[in-house]
């Protein structure tokens, strides 16, 4: 696998105060890796770092071989936030066809991404009539819509039914067999077992790099929230 995501010394200083401090990895092309940590650790400014939206960086962070933020690399990564990023008085395929067009992307892509996303039946629907999921999938259709190699979602589960987040997670996972980079956020420690690579982080540190399992066995317990508890107290962070 090729390393799609290449960090070190990766320090974020905001408001006088070390956000991320002096992290180092690397993500894969194929991959889905999880990014977890309590809420306030960090997890979000190091995806801003990553996509080349944050302020305050310092250190080295190489993007498909580019350092974040490049122009060349606007339209190969496709970014999720915590807030919905579709307009609510369009229909889910108007929004498509909208930021299709902002990022020069044929209609055949719309259809595509309404596949992938389970929202085929819910294309010609205004977004504002949609329930939170449909909404946070409109939100990912958008992200997809450039064919991403590099796919950052930040908390895209939270708040979800068990049955949507199941469908959402196994999505992921069909982008990253088609070759993309994926790494998806959240503060919900048993998401970690939908992950074939984990990066669990505390108070701006990075705590564990590992598969779930390597992660476990290192520590010695049977499940992730045990194995972060461990880090915590045998001093990780
Ligand atoms: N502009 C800023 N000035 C000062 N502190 C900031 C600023 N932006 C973020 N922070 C602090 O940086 C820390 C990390 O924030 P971040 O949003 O990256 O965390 P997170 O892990 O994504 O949290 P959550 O899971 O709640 O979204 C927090 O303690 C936050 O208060």
């Amino acid at each position: 696998m090729v390393d799609a995501v290449r960090v070190s010394g990766l320090t974020v200083v905001r408001g006088g105060h070390q956000v991320l401090r002096g992290l180092g990895f690397t993500l894969r092309s194929g991959e889905v890796t999880g990014l977890l940590g309590p809420s306030g650790c960090g997890k979000s400014t190091l995806m801003r770092a990553l996509v080349g939206v944050q302020a305050g960086v310092r250190g080295e962070v190489t993007v498909l071989g580019e350092p974040a933020g490049s122009r060349s690399l606007r339209h190969r990564i496709g970014y999720q936030t915590q807030a919905v990023s579709v307009y609510d008085d369009l229909s889910v395929r108007e929004n498509l066809r909208f930021f299709a067009r902002v990022l020069s992307v044929g209609a055949t892509r719309i259809d595509e991404v309404l596949e992938t996303t389970g929202l085929a039946p819910k294309a010609d629907a205004v977004v504002s009539a949609l329930s939170g999921g449909q909404r946070s999938r409109a939100s990912l259709a958008v992200a997809l819509l450039g064919d991403p190699d590099l796919l950052v979602l930040d908390e895209p589960t939270v708040g979800l039914d068990p049955v949507l987040r199941a469908e959402l997670w196994g999505t992921f996972h069909a982008i990253a067999t088609r070759g993309a980079a994926v790494l998806v956020s959240s503060h919900v420690m048993d998401e970690a077992e939908r992950c074939e690579r984990l990066l669990l982080m505390r108070e701006g540190l990075l705590i564990a790099d590992g598969t779930p399992s390597s992660i476990k066995a290192d520590a010695g317990v049977g499940d992730i929230e045990s194995a972060f508890l461990a880090l915590v107290r045998g001093g990780a962070a």
